[in-house]
């Protein structure tokens, strides 16, 4: 009776948008029903109208698709990817990673006997490097390019890529992109990077007289659209989007896994001396660590291999759809169907892994595992053919810098300071880092 009465109080106009809201949950409810019913999909949790499973994503969302992994066992398969041959971005460009490398020591050295700011240190490092490859000019320490914000502007644009946005998960709902103001910060940030780029190319077209091997990412691009040897003719977007592909993939990324190689190291004495002392012994006296002394460096290998393992940049890959309706082990994937690879979750699966949890390069000594793609128990450059194109470069630019670290200097928490006090918080974006810096001490090994 009470509901009656509730009906009798209600407006006409009310009644008719109740009764609609309705009929559209009762009719996507049982489209739902009828289509799980003809499909044999991968079990997983109830879904809730309209937005599925997107709550349960969370904030951390490696972590909570580890739980429901965990949860829903038996669809922890491992599915073979085919692996074709990607465009790489090459690993040359030997004298910027020595010039920059040798700056960073020297700006580590000028803060002993006080502490340094080591994650400060090391992200100029890896911005300075892929500026120099792709630009032709640093920005750090006051450089040409800061001038015009250039920092600011790519923090802006990662925290736009990495961060949540409703309206990605309904392509079909545009408009959730103008009600959530992500529009207009998409179209401000665009129009401040279309117009740093323009005057990167414009300065680059009137610099003449280059020698080859000096000449950056811009020059080479320019390069192949004048003579026409690409196959698709390169339009100056391709030029703009190309560049900044490359920094949003490609300075992070260096960065985080320095970082928590340090980090690691430093919490954990015995690998920095196992570290520290097969550097020292493969490069001896000599001040300066070549890239000719890396391949015989295998312990380093095994720590950034463990490091790739524990704290992967990207630790949920690039979101994938499926492009057609596949079947896979028994079950249907539907076409559109977005799919999450959980890097993170996979390098620290009980089932893959000893102790998964605990920092051991030892583990990596003597194994044939590596990071390139075939091994899928440590994909943290992805796999197949839109895997990272630049894992020669990537891990060059890492390997050669963590060596001078170790050679050049003894590394001590600041006074007072254990192992256990360090703030290992990370943030979640289109890459992983720890939020709060790293603060050491650095003597210098060599006077
Ligand atoms: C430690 C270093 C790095 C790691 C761990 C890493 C990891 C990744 C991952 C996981 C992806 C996505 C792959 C997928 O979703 O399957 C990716 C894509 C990409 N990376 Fe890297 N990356 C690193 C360094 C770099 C560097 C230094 C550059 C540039 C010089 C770079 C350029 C790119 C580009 C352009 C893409 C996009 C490829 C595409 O459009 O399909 N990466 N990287």
């Amino acid at each position: 009776m009470a509901s009656l009465q509730w009906l009798k109080e209600c407006s006409k106009p009310t009644l008719l948008v109740v009764t609609i809201f309705l009929a559209v949950v009762l009719k996507f409810l049982m489209q739902e029903k009828l289509k799980r019913r003809k499909l044999n999909l991968p079990p997983g949790p109830a879904k809730l109208p309209i937005i599925g499973n997107l709550h349960q994503l969370g904030n951390m969302p490696h972590i909570s698709l580890r739980e429901l992994a965990k949860k829903y066992e038996e669809y922890k398969e491992k599915f073979a990817y085919s692996s074709c041959s990607v465009p790489s971005v090459s690993t040359g460009y030997n004298f910027v990673r020595e010039e920059e490398v040798a700056r960073l020591i020297r700006r580590i050295a000028e803060s002993y006997p006080g502490t340094t700011n080591l994650s400060k240190m090391i992200g100029l490092y890896a911005n300075d490097v892929l500026c120099r490859v792709a630009l032709g000019t640093d920005f750090s320490g006051g450089g040409e390019y800061d001038r015009h914000g250039f920092q600011k502007m790519l923090d802006d644009y990662q925290a736009l890529l990495g961060g949540f946005s409703l309206g990605d998960y309904f392509p079909s709902m545009e408009f959730v992109h103008s009600l959530t103001g992500m529009k207009s910060k998409l179209r401000y940030t665009f129009r401040r990077f279309d117009q740093f780029f323009d005057e990167v190319i414009t300065e680059h077209r009137n610099s003449k007289g280059k020698q080859e091997e000096k000449k950056d990412l811009v020059d080479i691009l320019l390069d192949i659209q004048k003579d026409g040897s690409s196959e698709i003719p390169l339009t100056m977007d391709n030029i703009k989007a190309v560049i900044l592909d490359m920094f949003a993939a490609g300075t992070d990324t260096t960065f985080i896994i320095l970082d928590w190689a340090m980090t690691e190291l430093i919490m954990n004495p015995n690998a920095m001396e196992k570290a520290q002392d097969e550097v020292r012994g493969v490069v001896g006296d000599r001040k300066v660590v070549q890239e000719s002394d890396l391949p015989r460096l295998n312990y380093m290998k095994a720590v950034i291999k463990e490091i790739f393992r524990l704290h992967p940049p990207s630790p949920v890959l690039l979101p994938r759809e499926s492009l057609e309706d596949v079947i896979i082990d028994g079950y249907n994937i539907p076409a559109k169907t977005r799919i999450y690879v959980n890097v993170w979750g996979m390098g620290r699966d009980p089932e893959l892994w000893e102790n998964p949890e605990t920092f051991e390069p030892e583990r990596f000594i003597g194994s044939g595992i590596d990071f390139k793609g075939q091994d899928f128990e440590l994909i943290p450059f992805g796999a197949g053919r839109r895997s990272c194109p630049a894992i020669t470069f990537g891990t060059a630019a890492i390997e050669i810098a963590l060596a001078q670290l170790l050679h050049s200097f003894d590394w001590k928490l600041p006074p007072g300071l254990e192992a256990m006090d360090v703030d290992n918080t990370e943030a979640f974006g289109i890459s992983m880092h720890r939020t709060v810096p790293l603060h050491v001490v650095a003597k210098p090994h060599f006077d």
